[in-house]
């Protein structure tokens, strides 16, 4: 790790970003998640509690709950959320969420996704089912072109369909304007170089209209075999409010086997047949940087031919989420991950290394420092 004396980002600062999400985005998410499900009047009450918890009172871990020890989080009982470091405070803050909602206590509720009514809505939106029609636009496209598209799909995620950026150069020149660091040459070239071998890690961020693009980018790189197996990480339990889980995966595959599309087929096929592999590694729901993962999952990745970690969190995770420099070189930032590692992320938080001084330069002369959590830039960044 480069300057370890980077700040960590914390939520104390009523002007910050993590500040407003401790403070106003959770609120309303608690709101929503009540609405979207009929909860008893207990489930509702204990909602209502840790609503009111998180603004005004300290972090309360229930005793029977191991999570807390297993992760060290329990340490931070007792504190106000706003005093935690963002990460511990946002993942604290989803496992209490979970046990308001009984998640994990065995009765009729555990194993119940409050999250899943958001999921499964957004697969079925008419943007939804435009990507789908575009793939058989896409199909007839040179290889490499369908890669960039594809790339693009899982990049943007739920931001801007494939029918757009297939149908519309224009528009993907501006996407493409929208990236703050580009490595794509190098991704595309370490996909497709040919080995034909080899593993693939995809480590999935959110389900519905991300997970989709996700998996038709596993779809492709299987079947035109530059990759033997790909292995999909997944959340063992809802997280960060989308996080894909097993479940959110399936409802995925199935939406593109009924859409009758042959990327659902072939992936239906691949699970089936082991060349697409589930995990759901407990780390996966850890309040930590991936620099502290156990050995068993090191492992998984060293074996890795390549591991393309997905969205913002995995970004917090895989660089630290601290306040860098953010000219901090990304090799250096990831020379602990074991093997090559490749983040395709839009930016949503404060956290960012690897931009040349110029692409700060003119990020801050534009709009301060209102690029790091906008969610309208983007990055590719790779290290071998
Ligand atoms: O779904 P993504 O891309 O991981 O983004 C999640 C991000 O949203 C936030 O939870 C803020 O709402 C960030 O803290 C977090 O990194």
């Amino acid at each position: 790790m480069p300057d370890s004396a980077a700040p960590v980002i914390r939520s104390d600062d009523p002007a910050s970003f993590p500040h407003s999400v401790l403070a106003e985005r959770h609120p309303a998410l608690i709101r929503k998640v009540q609405d979207a499900t009929p909860y008893d009047p207990q489930q509702r009450r204990a909602l209502d509690e840790l609503l009111k918890n998180t603004l005004e009172g300290v972090v309360a871990p229930p005793a029977d709950d191991a999570w807390w020890d297993t992760w060290n989080v329990r340490r931070h009982a007792g504190r106000s959320w706003f005093s935690l470091p963002f990460l511990a405070a946002e993942s604290c803050f989803y496992r209490q969420l979970l046990n308001a909602v009984g998640y994990f206590t065995p009765g009729p509720w555990q194993g119940v996704d409050p999250f899943r009514p958001f999921k499964l809505a957004e697969l079925d939106t008419p943007e939804a089912a435009a990507e789908l029609t575009a793939l058989d636009t896409l199909a007839e496209q040179p290889l490499p072109e369908q890669l960039k598209a594809l790339l693009h799909g899982s990049l943007w995620g739920n931001r801007a369909d494939l029918g757009f950026r297939i149908q519309t150069a224009e528009e993907g020149a501006a996407a493409h304007s929208q990236l703050v660091a580009d490595d794509s040459e190098l991704l595309s070239t370490l996909l497709t170089d040919g080995s034909g071998r080899g593993l693939l890690c995809l480590v999935a961020d959110n389900a519905g209209r991300e997970l989709i693009p996700d998996l038709l980018l596993i779809d492709h790189l299987l079947a035109h075999g530059h990759f033997d197996r790909a292995v999909l990480h997944l959340k063992p339990y809802p997280y960060f409010v989308s996080d894909a889980t097993t479940a959110d995966t399936l409802d995925a595959v199935r939406h593109l086997v009924a859409a009758k599309t042959a990327a659902g087929q072939r992936l239906w096929s691949a699970l089936s047949d082991g060349r697409l592999i589930l995990r759901a590694h407990p780390f996966s729901c850890a309040p930590l940087p991936y620099a502290d993962m156990p050995a068993d999952l090191r492992d998984e990745f060293a074996s890795a031919d390549l591991t393309l970690l997905k969205g913002d969190l995995n970004y917090r995770r895989l660089v630290g989420d601290r306040l860098w420099p953010p000219t901090t070189p990304f090799a250096a930032a990831t020379a602990y991950f074991p093997g090559p590692v490749a983040a395709l992320r839009t930016l949503k938080s404060d956290v960012i290394v690897g931009l040349d001084a110029e692409t700060e330069a003119a990020l801050v002369a534009a709009e301060g420092q209102r690029w790091r959590t906008s969610g309208t830039r983007a990055l590719i960044q790779v290290r071998v």
